[in-house]
């Protein structure tokens, strides 16, 4: 199922965005542009907060949904010291494969804790950079603490947030754009912003590579593909599934036949 062979992030479609058409790929390596748009096709977030109150570990999930497909993934713990995040983190870095990131592996980034994606960056884990939100450090510090190769994605909830990241695509690598229904999986999320204004703030983040965020599921891909998405982000969708294993998959493969 996770053959790199059949990995979209290999494949030769054309992106989904006139823009991305349009220019060669910025960056090289890990930040290739295309290369992160194409591995925002299926992007799983968690942390124990989402899978110990349903008797899993984050180890155990992580496994399955590697072995499902998935493109990207996050560690979201929350809250949690920053020891225990660096050492869950290491305990990915060892399952996920070696390899270049969005080629042989998931992207695997860190939420919030620059700190944290630092150190493990530091000891050579696979860690790729972190996902930061409005409220956390800016970017440009973000980018210079954890220096040119890190991936940084930023939160966006509105064409003013989107506008304000799109000149910045020389600093951060994507943009996480939601919520795009109402969520249970983050107390302070608003309302979803729904598909019109998916769009219009998609549309604005151009030409930063983006996926959908809250209460998404496979399901919602043809209406995301339709309006500018790059791809699917879910954290209860995998989560809460009777197989994580074949969550992940269908979750990459709605993404696949939409697009
Ligand atoms: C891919 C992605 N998009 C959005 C978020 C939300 O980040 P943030 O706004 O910082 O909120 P918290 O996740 O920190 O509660 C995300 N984590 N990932
Ligand atoms: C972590 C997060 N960020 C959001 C945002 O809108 O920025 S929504 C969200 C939670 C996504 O979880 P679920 O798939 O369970 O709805
Ligand atoms: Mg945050």
């Amino acid at each position: 199922m996770n053959n790199p062979t059949e990995n979209p992030m290999n494949d030769t479609q054309n992106p989904t965005s006139d823009s991305a058409a349009a220019a060669p790929a910025p960056f090289d390596g890990a930040r290739n542009r295309e290369r992160i748009r194409r591995a925002m096709t299926a992007y799983f977030v968690l942390g124990p907060q989402d899978v110990e109150p349903l008797g899993r570990t984050v180890l155990d999930a992580v496994k399955q949904a590697l072995a499902g497909g998935i493109t990207f993934l996050q560690l979201r713990a929350k809250p949690g010291d920053a020891g225990d995040i660096l050492e869950l983190a290491r305990q990915i870095s060892a399952i996920l494969p070696q390899g270049e990131p969005g080629i042989d592996r998931p992207y695997f980034v860190i939420d919030d804790r620059v700190d944290v994606a630092w150190a493990a960056r530091q000891e050579g884990l696979k860690v790729d950079g972190v996902h930061v939100g409005q409220t956390d450090l800016p970017v440009r510090h973000v980018r210079a603490l954890l220096g040119d190769d890190a991936v940084i994605g930023l939160s966006t909830g509105s064409v003013a947030e989107a506008q304000a990241a799109a000149p910045l695509a020389d600093i951060i690598d994507y943009v996480g754009i939601g919520p795009y229904h109402d969520t249970i999986s983050k107390a302070d999320a608003p309302d979803g912003l729904g598909a019109e204004r998916f769009a219009a703030v998609s549309r604005a983040a151009r030409p930063l590579p983006n996926c959908a965020i809250g209460g998404v599921t496979p399901e919602d891909a043809p209406q995301i593909a339709a309006n500018g998405g790059d791809g699917l982000c879910v954290i209860s969708f995998i989560c809460r599934a009777p197989s994580i294993e074949h969550a992940a998959y269908e979750l990459r493969s709605a993404w696949e036949n939409a697009r």
